[in-house]
């Protein structure tokens, strides 16, 4: 199945194929892992009841169950305390039969997420959020690295080819953690010329027109306009807004306007259908990866 489709409007990038055949190849090297003796296992923990979150959960677990990974659910009420928390990634910590612990976020305000993120051993840390690792992959060393980022760029890569970033332009619109600034340490890692863009920025949409490639992780409803993009540009589309539509129903939108960039782009993300399955499968491939390095292979 082909990751890139043509459309009227140019080239869509199909994220759902993408994941589908990344996840493929998990299955491939989970059986191999399976054959020295390890059982891949991956925690995930979600405290509260956010239905998005819950959404997501059942997706890690789904995921995870058709590629062979063994998975520990763990539901806990939104009253839980941080030390409670705390406590929980302690024992799993300990636990030699589990490879990664993911902690759903949001957590609830009473809880620190740092704090959290922190406690998890950095070798289990298949978010790839913890500070060793933030530190590793802003030094370019091979390290667990936040699942959409790497998703992103298998996406470029799709389009561009392995080596077809090097020299080119990015714009990382969005400074967050968890996506724009490891993307940011990725994009210059495959020799792309970084600009970072945030809500202080001067004259955003211009210098977003300079773009070679275009990363839109904001996290407002369809931001990006067409006078935010060259012609020719790559534009991947990380925002996931759930908004009201004048049917009182609700749907999903990216931060790119989709059907006003789609023709003069020469190729970009859907929403949803872009991204938002690769952060899945991105999640398994560092869940395998974290097995693969904790049993010395
Ligand atoms: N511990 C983590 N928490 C959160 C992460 C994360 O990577 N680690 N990312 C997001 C939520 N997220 C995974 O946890 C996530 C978001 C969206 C999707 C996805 O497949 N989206 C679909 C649409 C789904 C829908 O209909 O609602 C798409 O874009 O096609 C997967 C994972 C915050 N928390
Ligand atoms: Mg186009």
């Amino acid at each position: 199945m082909s990751s890139t489709v043509a459309t009227e409007q140019g080239l869509r990038i199909d994220g759902k194929a993408a994941a589908a055949e990344l996840l493929e190849q998990v299955k491939e090297d989970v059986q191999a892992v399976v054959k020295h003796g390890v059982l891949p296992t991956l925690a995930v923990i979600l405290v509260g009841d956010d239905p998005a979150s819950d959404v997501y959960v059942r997706n890690k677990v789904r995921a995870a169950e058709n590629v062979g990974i063994r998975s520990l659910e763990y539901r806990l009420p939104a009253s839980t305390s941080e030390a409670e928390l705390l406590q929980r990634v302690k024992d799993l910590n300990a636990d030699a039969s589990v490879h990664g612990i993911l902690v759903q976020m949001p957590v609830p305000k009473h809880i620190s997420e740092a704090a959290v993120i922190q406690a998890i051993d950095p070798r289990k840390d298949v978010d790839g959020f913890h500070k060793e690792n933030v530190g590793a992959l802003s030094q370019g060393q091979d390290t667990l690295v936040p699942c959409t980022p790497a998703g992103c760029m298998l996406l470029l890569r799709k389009v561009l080819g392995q080596d077809g970033l090097r020299g080119l332009h990015a714009v990382v619109v969005g400074r967050s953690n968890i996506v724009g600034k490891p993307m940011a340490a990725l994009l210059l890692q495959a020799d792309c010329s970084v600009t970072v863009l945030h809500s202080r920025s001067k004259d955003a949409s211009a210098l977003c027109r300079q773009a070679d490639i275009v990363i839109a992780a904001v996290g407002r409803p369809a931001i990006i306009g067409a006078d935010w993009i060259k012609p020719g540009a790559v534009v991947i589309d990380v925002g996931i807004n759930r908004i009201s539509t004048l049917e009182g129903k609700t749907r999903l939108v990216g931060d790119v306007d989709y059907d006003a960039v789609a023709p003069i782009a020469r190729a970009i993300t859907p929403v949803p259908g872009g991204v938002g399955p690769m952060t899945i499968a991105g999640l398994m491939a560092n869940t395998v990866k974290a097995a693969r390095m904790q049993a010395g292979m």
